[in-house]
């Protein structure tokens, strides 16, 4: 921890330098499950469990705008996104989220994945592959379809590639920063495009696709988006669908740490794959925390949170908390077999109601992709090499260092189906 001019701590360096480490390490000495310190030289008070996440969500308490640090914005969300609105704005843009992403607005996306997943792994065939390379441009494919964003398949990997630089490069400085700019940059102008060819007529969409929702949305004050910002939407459903590429990818690091899952997945046992596709969500490091700024004066268990304090919310310790997570450090997935998840249990993609709050409204797909992959790459013939099989916590977002690769054999090209 370092300590500015006035004697007061800042605790930038340390998280650039603990990453994932460093909530969890300043909470575990508060009974109370908060710490107040300084992130770039502001007031920022941490929170962590349950209670301490209804908190958060209570709109009365924590606002989103302004909360993003420019850096994210121009990496990983983009300028106006829904992360960034509150009240009236926020719920007519999220409901757009919602109902082209949950409760079956989904349909077709899994879909697609597992055909682009299977021609894919017809090409691994005798081969070694990079399973955290080879997953981003299948699902790349698959999401583009299914939006109905047009993209040559010669395209893919390197719109797969600015992707997945857009998440990787949101929370350091140096060139995996400067990547993502640039990649943001790049697709933004290149969607933006997109949608004034789809207002005018000239692209073809089929009726419902997300890419003809975004297009024609109007927010609260009744206005359609500026076809910047429709495409700064249209990035936060592609790029968080390739983001699941980091989830296949620790699946992947699961079956080869825990083989014993393995035969389960490879029956297809769906409440096994959902609880397994849970797991993997509550035990590998993502998203570490949230954050936003108090609207006004509040108190957390007896300590003060100014008006426009950063609060966080730490996900990563939350989903560690050994109070709600019995042997925390334990892959287990039948810990989620016959568990009702309560709504501000298990947080790696937020907490409260994805309707009404900024819980991601992508937490349906993102399990019902990794749940179908999981079972897919369970029943994958492959060997794992030997290779750096770490995930370092100090990086963020972190991933296992090798991308973990697998040697596939020659006759083992043939996929077996899910269903
Ligand atoms: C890769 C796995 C994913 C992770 C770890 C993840 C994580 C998160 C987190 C932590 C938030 C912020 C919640 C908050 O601020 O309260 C969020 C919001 C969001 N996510 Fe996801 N997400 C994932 C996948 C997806 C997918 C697949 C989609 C869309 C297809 C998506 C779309 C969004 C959107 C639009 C928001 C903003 C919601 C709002 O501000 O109201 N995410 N996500």
């Amino acid at each position: 921890m370092l300590v500015d001019l006035m004697g007061r701590m800042d605790d930038t360096l340390t998280l650039a330098i603990q990453g994932y480490g460093w909530l969890p390490n300043r909470l575990r000495h508060s009974p109370q499950d908060v710490v107040r310190t300084r992130l770039l030289g502001q007031t920022t008070v941490a929170l962590r469990g349950p209670d301490a996440a209804r908190f958060f969500y209570d709109e009365q308490h924590i606002r989103r705008h302004g909360a993003i640090p420019e850096p994210l914005r121009g990496t990983l969300f983009g300028k106006g996104a829904v992360h960034t609105l509150d009240g009236e704005p926020h719920r007519v843009r999220k409901a757009m989220f919602t109902a082209l992403l949950m409760n079956g607005g989904y349909d077709g996306l899994v879909e697609r994945a597992e055909t682009a997943w299977d021609a894919a792994t017809r090409s691994w065939a005798g081969r070694q592959v990079v399973l955290f390379d080879e997953t981003a441009p299948v699902l790349a494919r698959a999401v583009c379809e299914w939006t109905g964003i047009p993209v040559q398949p010669q395209d893919l990997p390197a719109l797969a590639a600015d992707l997945v630089a857009m998440v990787d490069g949101f929370a350091t400085a140096g060139p995996r920063h400067w990547r993502a700019r640039r990649a943001r940059g790049r697709r933004e102008r290149w969607l933006a495009d997109i949608v004034t060819q789809v207002r005018r007529g000239e692209l073809d969409v089929p009726p419902g696709a997300a890419l003809a929702a975004v297009a024609a949305h109007r927010d609260s004050d009744g206005e359609l988006l500026d076809p910047q910002i429709a495409a700064v939407e249209l990035l936060n459903i592609i790029r968080p669908t390739v983001a699941v590429t980091w989830f296949v990818t620790f699946a992947g690091h699961a079956l080869h740490r825990w083989p014993e899952h393995r035969g389960r997945l490879r029956q297809g046992d769906a409440v096994f794959a959902e609880a397994f596709a849970h797991e993997v969500r509550r035990f590998y490091p993502f998203a570490p925390f949230i954050g936003g700024r108090a609207r006004t004066d509040l108190t957390w268990r007896g300590t003060d949170i100014p008006a426009g304090a950063i609060v966080l919310l730490d996900l990563y310790g939350q989903n560690h908390d050994a109070r709600l997570w019995p042997d925390p450090y334990r892959f287990d997935p039948d810990r989620f077999v016959g568990r009702e998840i309560g709504a501000f249990d298990l947080v790696p993609q937020g907490g409260g109601d994805p309707r009404t709050g900024h819980r991601c409204p992508g937490e349906q797909i993102t399990v019902a992709l990794l749940k179908a992959l999981a079972v897919r790459l369970a029943r994958l013939d492959h060997q794992v090499p030997a290779q750096d099989l770490d995930i370092p916590l100090h990086r963020i977002p972190t991933r296992p260092v090798s991308g973990l690769v697998m040697a596939v054999p020659a006759r083992s090209a043939a996929p077996l189906s899910t269903h």
